[in-house]
């Protein structure tokens, strides 16, 4: 018998890679941080003395979810400027308020409420782009979750830098060079967008990117407004501008990009870019729809994201799963536009690799690390079962998320958190609320 850490053995395991491969009663069996063996389970156990055994008889086990873009903090304005467009709500409701409101401590405690809901919801791994971005990364170190960490750069000054080459000094040394080595922390520039980004930082953007082979992470052709306004400015679309200042290549990582001419989806897929499609955040700001159909086919890579939770107003992967599934049909008037394990992909291996990941995480392959979920099928709401990936996407949620693991080490057991408490992350953020909420009103 060989000695393992840990062994899940599963109704169904969904490795996600290759595609679209699902095992059942099989076992992973994981030796600190990494798949060591993926396995049918009657074997796993002849195989493998385990110092600890999940049996879970009716539940799928997937790779962790990736949130290839979101502002973790933000959970803490979750619902305070809704039913508003995109500048509408950013200039003269969420700026003012982060102006007022954004620190170290509410970066640490709003970053904490936002782990806690991912975890929940199986996100293992979220990509982040806020001010105070040492804070995230310490919170994430401190609870064992994996996360991007966005070195963010805009031309206006904040709490955390007061210019471009301030926010980018402090990224290097607070963000990356501080977390080099720290085996769950990756890092990015995180550009905000065109419109708040001057020409000459992201050319020192571009230069340090291809230099330290990093992802440049940026909101990119967001709404119709952006591109008009930025013709007005620059007279050429925001993505024209990009690749004439040389960041439209495998770097980039593209989040939104609801607007798009055939030409710029080839560009996109000549140049190997990422897109992240928001699809809730862009329904919810009636900024537009990717046409995530004709991306895929051209062969980029599109990865998902929630946004943040002031837009979205949840950190919940599935129901962006599923929302993605359904706007593809949709949009591209076919209903096998975005199939089931298409969508999984996406909010799996698609994110791993946008943050360049995917040796890393992102599927169920030995040699991986066991960033792992499962998802209990055994409930009345998903019965009966002719196809597991159908269910995960079209009939399942976030609450039936039972188990979570990052790295080897169990998050989330029959739903509870392992060193998160529930109660004190609720009183937490009803005190900034009581804060938040009350200056808001007195300023109406
Ligand atoms: C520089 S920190 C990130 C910055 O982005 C703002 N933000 C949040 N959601 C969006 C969005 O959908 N489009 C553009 N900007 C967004 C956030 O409030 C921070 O100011
Ligand atoms: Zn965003």
């Amino acid at each position: 018998m060989e000695e393992i850490d840990l062994l899940i053995s599963a109704r169904w395991v969904i490795p996600v890679a290759p595609e679209p491969l699902v095992h059942e009663h099989y076992a992973v069996a994981v030796r600190g941080r990494r798949i060591v063996d993926i396995l049918p389970a009657s074997e796993a156990t002849r195989r493998y003395h385990a110092e600890e055994h999940v049996n879970l008889p009716r539940h799928a086990l997937i790779p962790g979810l990736v949130n290839a873009h979101t502002h973790a903090a933000m959970t803490l304005m979750r619902g305070l400027a809704d039913d508003l467009p995109l500048m509408t709500w950013l200039q003269q409701h969420i700026w003012p308020a982060e102006a007022r409101w954004v620190g170290a401590d509410f970066v640490r405690d709003g970053t904490r409420l936002a782990i806690a809901e991912m975890l929940r919801g199986g996100t293992t791994c979220f990509n982040d782009m806020y001010f105070f971005p040492e804070i995230t990364a310490r919170v994430a170190v401190n609870l064992g979750m994996r996360a991007s960490i966005g070195m963010i750069v805009v031309d206006f000054p904040s709490a955390w830098a007061r210019n471009a080459d301030e926010y980018i000094a402090r990224g290097l040394d607070e963000v990356m060079d501080a977390h080099k080595g720290e085996g769950l922390i990756s890092t990015c520039f995180a550009p905000h967008a065109p419109y708040t980004v001057s020409d000459a930082p992201l050319e020192r953007i571009r230069n340090l990117s291809n230099e330290l082979e990093r992802p440049v992470h940026i909101h990119v052709h967001e709404t119709q407004q952006e591109i008009d306004d930025h013709l007005t400015h620059h007279g050429v679309r925001p993505l024209a501008r990009l690749d004439a200042l040389g960041l439209l290549g495998p770097n980039l990582v593209a989040v939104h990009m609801t607007q798009l001419s055939d030409h710029e989806i080839a560009l996109l897929a000549e140049r190997g870019a990422s897109v992240v499609h928001c699809p809730q955040s862009n329904l919810k700001l009636a900024s537009g729809f990717a046409p995530v159909a004709h991306l895929i086919e051209a062969g980029v890579n599109v990865a998902l994201g929630t946004d943040g939770a002031a837009s979205n107003n949840d950190l919940d992967l599935w129901d962006e799963m599923r929302t993605a599934a359904l706007l593809a049909k949709g949009v591209a008037g076919r209903a096998d536009a975005l199939p089931a394990h298409a969508a999984l992909r996406m909010a799996t291996l698609s994110g791993a690799r946008a943050l360049g990941l995917d040796e890393e995480i992102g599927s169920i392959e030995v040699g991986k690390a066991a960033d792992l979920v499962a998802v209990d099928l055994g409930r009345l709401e998903t019965q009966p079962i002719y196809d597991p990936v159908s269910h995960l996407v079209y009939a399942a949620g976030r609450e039936a998320v039972s188990h979570v693991w990052i790295a080897g080490q169990s998050k989330l057991v029959e739903r509870e958190l392992t060193q998160l408490n529930v109660d004190e992350l609720a009183e937490s953020a009803a005190s900034w609320a009581m804060r938040i909420g009350s200056s808001d009103r007195a300023e109406d």
